[in-house]
């Protein structure tokens, strides 16, 4: 580790962190809806995740559109894979969110996987590429992400966008104060650590029912519940592909650990190419690299794996973490090992 890293963020505090129900268990998670190629995606991730040696399972909640040919997949690279109801925001409130996202309510399932006292979300469309199980050692009551960049086109719905303010580099164009406080800061929702909990489950439920949807959905929604919980964490663990072209100085890219493919056309298992800024040698280097895991057979689960340990610690309940205030330093990346 660095010199300098506070050893509590990224070790925790030396205790194992316990929800209420006790356990203490930790777990990647992503999430699968349809029969299309997203299921690639889910593949690449077990066996990205099989490379850098994690310790911990990857559990795949998957909407019932998944089919069962898809499900056996997944359990034979290891994951644990478990059924999920989808989640719909009010019919006659749909059209306020992009159609494509609307599924992605869904995700607010996870809350509810209350065996496990802490996990890491990671999209389909996500590749690891170095160890991040530090991440579950972070200390209780945050929510840790990444921030997002306002910088691409599917943001020109956004006041931030029209006036060209990105949270990335807030002094480039500053917010301008006739407008009052700049907006707080947003977190891309394809990476994120967090615990789950039945009181939190219940409560992101009943305020959802309360709340119009938005462009970025659950995303939108996201940022808002957790607003005074959110803990930014450096882009390296969710490198939102855009910030290649409009933030290059913000990130070393041989120190990445977690490749986030959700720029338009940069999805592996679909390139072409052809999309804007999709024929950047960087670009075609990610994408070639994810197909070097995807392809990898010797990645593939064998017999002998052992599938990662799920810790099934269960020790005495521990009490509601309080409400943290507002933090809004970034936490220094530890090197690697
Ligand atoms: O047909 C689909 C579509 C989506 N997904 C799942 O939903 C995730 C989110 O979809 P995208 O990765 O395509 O979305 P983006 O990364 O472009 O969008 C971002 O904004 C979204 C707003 O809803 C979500 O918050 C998402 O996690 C965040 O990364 C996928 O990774 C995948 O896990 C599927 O399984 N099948
Ligand atoms: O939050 C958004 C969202 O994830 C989009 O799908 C992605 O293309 C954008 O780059 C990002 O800023
Ligand atoms: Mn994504």
């Amino acid at each position: 580790m660095a010199p300098g890293v506070p050893v509590d963020v990224f070790t925790g505090t030396g205790k194992v962190s316990t929800n209420n129900t006790g356990y203490s268990k930790r777990a990647y998670v992503t999430f699968l809806a349809g029969n299309g190629d997203y299921v690639k995606g889910v593949v690449g991730l077990a066996k990205g995740l099989r490379k850098v040696k994690s310790a911990y399972p990857l559990v795949v909640a998957i909407l019932p559109d998944v089919p069962e040919e898809h499900r056996e997949i997944l359990r034979s690279q290891g994951c644990i894979v478990r059924e999920i109801e989808p989640i719909y925001p009010p019919e006659n409130q749909v059209h306020f969110a992009m159609a494509y996202y609307i599924i992605n309510y869904s995700k607010l399932r996870i809350w509810n996987f209350e065996e496990y006292s802490k996990m890491v979300y990671l999209d389909a469309d996500i590749q690891v590429y170095e160890n991040i199980d530090h991440l579950l050692d972070t200390p209780d009551g945050y929510f840790y992400a990444v921030m997002d960049c306002f910088c691409e086109k599917i943001w020109s719905y956004s006041l931030q966008y029209s006036i060209g303010y990105c949270q990335q580099c807030p002094t480039k164009v500053t917010w301008p104060a006739e407008m009052g406080s700049p907006p707080p800061l947003y977190f891309n929702a394809g990476m994120f650590v967090f615990e789950p909990s039945r009181l939190t489950y219940e409560s992101l439920l009943d305020t959802l029912k309360l709340t119009p949807p938005t462009p970025f959905a659950e995303q939108d929604f996201l940022n808002m519940f957790f607003q005074h919980m959110y803990k930014p964490i450096p882009p390296v663990y969710n490198l939102v592909l855009a910030m290649l072209w409009h933030h290059p100085e913000k990130f070393e890219l041989e120190k990445v650990k977690v490749v986030h493919y959700c720029a338009a056309g940069s999805k592996p298992w679909r390139y072409t190419g052809l999309e804007a800024n999709m024929e950047r040698e960087d670009i075609k280097m990610l994408v070639a690299k994810w197909w070097d895991i995807y392809n990898d057979e010797s990645l593939d689960l064998k017999a002998e794996d052992p599938i990662p340990a799920e810790e099934e610690t269960f020790s005495r309940p521990s009490i509601m973490v309080s409400m943290p205030e507002p933090a809004m330093s970034y936490i220094p990346a530890p090197t690697a090992a």
